[in-house]
């Protein structure tokens, strides 16, 4: 396998090329999915803690796709080193989501336009409360992907939580609904913000894996099929700003 360069990063043992445009998903065995399921000519580039990276073609373009684990700190170290040191610019995460309204079902897709988050990692910037927000370009051109696909989808505000487990989880989550927030997740704010502060772009496309107020959840295989639909405007959407 080629060796492209001495890695300078912490997290990530570059061993491939990194194509321009990366597919994120928290679970670094949804990101073999991808690349087996959808990308030709594929080779692993990062397998450092396991968490795979892979570049291939999709429909004759480089697109990389790669795991970021859960959490804003993990999510926010992956996609630090990939803006500024790897010479990526677009990073679209593909996660799964809790439903919060009441108009989302699971299964659904949730296109997230911008991120409330109870996440500290914003303040290290210096400037306040700073708006974790889509780049317009990606979220508009998922949007008329999502619209061609003919799939369940919404675009709004999510919830980006430092907890999975909260003992106030119950009355937090009815706030949040209350206050127009589509579905629940663990990373965005993070991926947000390190592309803002990179001048980069970043998107999330969501499938709803559970709803918190109707108590619904998806089948581990339920899950397998339904995030076929989110992948899949994932990937046309990358194609676009992929070389
Ligand atoms: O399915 P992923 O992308 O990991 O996303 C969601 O799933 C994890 C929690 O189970 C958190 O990472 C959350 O954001
Ligand atoms: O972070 C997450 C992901 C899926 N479902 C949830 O309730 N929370």
């Amino acid at each position: 396998m080629t060796v492209y360069k001495e890695s300078i990063s912490a997290c990530i043992g570059q061993k491939a090329e990194i194509a321009k445009v990366v597919l994120m998903p928290g679970d670094p065995l949804r990101a073999k999915k991808v690349a087996d399921t959808y990308l030709s000519d594929v080779v692993c580039f990062n397998d450092v803690r396991n968490m795979l990276g892979y570049t291939g073609t999709y429909k004759g373009k480089k697109i990389s796709v790669m795991g970021h684990g859960m959490g804003i700190p993990s999510v926010g170290l992956y996609t630090h080193e990939l803006f500024t040191q790897f010479g990526v610019e677009s990073i679209i995460r593909i996660g799964s989501a809790g439903a919060l309204a009441m108009d989302v079902n699971t299964s659904d897709i949730v296109i997230a336009e911008a991120c409330t988050t109870n996440s500290n990692y914003g303040n290290q910037y210096g400037i306040g409360q700073f708006a974790p927000c889509a780049d317009f370009d990606l979220l508009e051109t998922a949007v008329n992907k999502a619209r061609a696909k003919g799939c369940n989808f919404k675009v709004g505000k999510i919830f980006s939580s430092d907890f999975f487990y909260n003992p106030k989880a119950g009355e937090i989550n009815e706030k949040l609904r209350d206050y127009g927030h589509l579905a629940i997740e663990m990373e965005s704010a993070g991926l947000y913000w390190e592309a803002a502060v990179n001048r980069k772009r970043a998107l999330t496309i969501l499938s709803i894996s559970d709803h918190l107020f109707k108590k619904q959840a998806l089948t581990s295989e339920q899950i397998r099929d339904s995030f076929t639909d989110m992948m899949e405007i994932a990937l046309d959407t990358a194609w676009e700003f992929a070389e």
